[in-house]
């Protein structure tokens, strides 16, 4: 049961970006127990088809949209006398999520989030953001269209969340540093021999989290924590020199803000993305949900210790991209993209994730279109376009070669 102490009366309208995912899951979950609070206007999946259809029917949504053309007829089928709407294809998408509600969850996977996000911001309300690929391709253009909207963005990544909730302590001016914390996922304790022998279904071992596989890969390789604090700086404002990692295998705290005076603020809780998911969904009251509650004694201890850069060198090209600015952040996501989705594939080695990400970073360094920052989305997606290009090129000469 979630309830909340204060909370709004009349329904709160609601759209799902990526509904059939690890986090529209979680997302569903919340709104199930609660299901008189929000009306349900749209959903939105890549192709799963069946996923997407129970989440429709069991939401009651106004209308289910499937990115993927060819599984229009699919989706019509499994929805047949629902009465639910149903479409496909990306302007369908975009317009799903430009519908008027109260609040969206934006947690489609990856850059394909980017457009039909954008069409929520930009018909204003809350956003819920999950999509840290938008803030790291996008970031400039994403804060700013949203401001111009007037559109509220509410960070869902637990590390994000717990910073925003601790960053309410104290004022802009006085933050000294922003620290995200890393479980250090599953390599953490590997050798870098034993790293370079790493499998798929090794590196889809999280330690502490249940995720979707792009984003457990990222975390495994920490380059989840580069394109995070990326995503800290266009959320909060911050430069690189006041943005730091420590690991903490726990994942019991998520951030902490340190501040001028000596003080520290650390968010905690479970380790279970209901809980800053429901931060968002009830904001800004706080709902109360059925999630186990943080039992520290239980826990016993919460260690840390700093990343180790030679293991884990995705961090440093994330960090590298985020001082560079101009159009690296966004080449460094979209080279990213392909070196994971090669890596599940079994034709890039993990080692190789971040040497592909490198190659491809070192390729754009000056090349016509890929210097300067993307000044609209379009820009953003032909940067992405061209990076993946010169990824994917770069791969196929490595694999010839071996
Ligand atoms: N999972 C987590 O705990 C956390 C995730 N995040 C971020 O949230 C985002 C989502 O992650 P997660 O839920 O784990 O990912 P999943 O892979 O579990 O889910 C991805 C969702 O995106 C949909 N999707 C994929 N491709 C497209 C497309 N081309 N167009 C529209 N929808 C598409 C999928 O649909 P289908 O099922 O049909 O393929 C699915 O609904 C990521 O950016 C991740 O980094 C951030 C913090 C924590
Ligand atoms: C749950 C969440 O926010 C993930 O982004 C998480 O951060 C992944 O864990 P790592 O700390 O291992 O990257
Ligand atoms: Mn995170």
């Amino acid at each position: 049961m979630v309830t909340s102490t204060d909370g709004p009366q009349a329904p709160r309208t609601v759209t799902l970006l990526g509904a059939t995912g690890s986090i529209g899951r979680s997302t569903v979950d919340l709104l199930l127990a609660d299901p008189d609070r929000y009306e349900v206007e749209a959903v939105v999946s890549g192709r799963d088809v069946a996923a997407l259809a129970n989440v429709a029917r069991a939401l009651r949504a106004k209308v289910a949209v499937v990115a993927d053309p060819s599984c229009y007829g699919a989706l019509k089928d499994a929805l047949d006398g629902s009465g639910i709407e149903v479409a496909a294809g990306d302007e369908a998408m975009d317009d799903a999520a430009a519908r008027p509600v109260d609040w969206t969850m934006g947690a489609v996977v990856g850059i394909a989030g980017l457009r039909p996000t954008m069409a929520a911001v930009r018909r204003g309300g809350m956003i819920a953001l999950a999509n840290k690929e938008c803030l790291v391709s996008a970031g400039d253009v994403f804060m700013r269209e949203a401001a111009e909207a007037g559109a509220e963005v509410l960070p869902v990544d637990s590390e994000h969340n717990a910073i925003a909730q601790a960053l309410t302590s104290g004022r802009a001016g006085e933050v000294s540093k922003i620290i995200l914390t890393a479980s250090g996922g599953p390599f953490r304790t590997w050798s870098a021999g034993e790293i370079a022998r790493a499998r798929p279904e090794n590196a889809l071992k999280h330690p502490t989290w249940t995720m979707g596989r792009k984003v457990t890969i990222d975390s495994a390789s920490l380059m989840n924590k580069g394109l995070e604090l990326i995503e800290a700086h266009h959320l909060f404002g911050v430069g690189a020199d006041q943005l730091d990692v420590l690991v903490h295998p726990q994942s019991v705290v998520h951030g902490l803000v340190s501040w001028s005076d000596g003080s520290v603020v650390a968010g905690l809780a479970p380790p279970d993305m209901r809980v800053p998911i429901a931060h968002c969904l009830g904001w800004p009251v706080r709902l109360r949900t059925n999630v186990t509650p943080l039992d520290l004694a239980r826990v016993g201890s919460l260690t840390f210790e700093p990343v180790d850069h030679e293991r884990f060198p995705a961090l440093r090209l994330a960090l590298d991209a985020l001082s560079a600015g101009g159009a690296a952040p966004t080449v460094l996501n979209a080279a990213n993209e392909v070196a994971v989705a090669a890596f599940l594939d079994g034709k890039l080695s993990f080692p190789g994730i971040a040497a592909l990400v490198a190659t491809v970073l070192e390729k754009a360094a000056g090349r016509q279109g890929l210097v300067s920052a993307p000044q609209t989305v379009e820009d953003a997606l032909a940067i992405d376009r061209e990076a993946r290009h010169i990824a994917s090129e770069s791969l196929n000469m490595k694999l010839a070669d071996a």
